[in-house]
């Protein structure tokens, strides 16, 4: 897969070459490019902001330098993702969609985002999705971006030792995980519970079922509840 990040603040992602991300790329699994998005400016200034039409607070980002850094770095096969408080939200589904596909384009916005022509320019050529983290905002796409290839570049074999590692995780099976243990089996007073010790497979399996659903119907009950069909 490659995968190409066109961002004001490159050095952001310098992080992804320490990583598994890193030994990915190093072997050739992942290609991942990052691009600065004032090379594609023409001002002495490198200008990528102007004020809203409409007024309102903050700056948005203008479409000319992102119309030409988005045309030199899409191909035919890209999806391109735009991190945005407005978008769908990033889910583990979503994750293993995107884990398909041949080449993936991030365009980080900053400021108050991205002038709407820019998506709605790709939108109307190819497959352009806009994603959310979650219900709160940051300041700008970076860290929804460096979340996004995170949880899709781990799928993608080859990148995580342990491919069994990726079945019982948190959200594949549509459940929290259960609680991991580990030496010594008494720590601060604390026990490991005894079934996990007791090396019946069945039992540890079943404990294992109950407290991810304990869990779930703690933390998150909305993901026990059937969607209603009539919605
Ligand atoms: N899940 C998630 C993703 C993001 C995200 C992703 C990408 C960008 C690019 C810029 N920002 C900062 C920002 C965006 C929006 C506002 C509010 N909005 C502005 C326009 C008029 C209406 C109100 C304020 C600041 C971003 C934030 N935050 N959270």
């Amino acid at each position: 897969m490659r995968v190409d990040i066109v961002t004001i603040f490159p050095t952001f992602f310098d992080v992804l070459g320490v990583s598994l991300i890193g030994k990915a790329r190093d072997r050739g699994i992942l290609d991942m490019h990052v691009h600065d998005l004032r090379d594609w400016t023409h001002d002495r200034h490198r200008t990528v902001d102007d004020t809203p039409y409409g007024g309102g607070a903050g700056m948005v980002m203008k479409p000319e330098p992102w119309g030409e850094a988005l045309d030199d770095v899409l191909s035919d096969d890209a999806v391109l993702l735009v991190p945005s408080p407005a978008g769908e939200l990033f889910s583990q589904p979503m994750a293993r969609e995107l884990a398909d596909e041949k080449h993936l384009v991030f365009a980080c916005g900053r400021y108050e985002g991205i002038d709407q022509r820019v998506v709605d320019h790709y939108s109307a050529g190819g497959r352009v999705r806009l994603v959310s983290l979650g219900d709160y905002v940051l300041n700008g796409g970076e860290v929804a971006a460096m979340a996004v290839i995170e949880a899709v570049s781990r799928l993608i074999p080859g990148v995580v030792g342990n491919p069994e590692s990726l079945v019982e995780e948190s959200h594949e099976l549509g459940l929290l995980e259960y609680p991991s243990y580990t030496k010594p089996a008494e720590w601060r007073g604390l026990e490991v519970p005894p079934v996990l010790l007791s090396g019946n497979h069945g039992a540890i399996a079943a404990w294992r079922h109950e407290q991810s659903l304990e869990r779930t119907r703690a933390h998150r009950p909305d993901l026990l509840t059937e969607p209603d069909p009539a919605a």
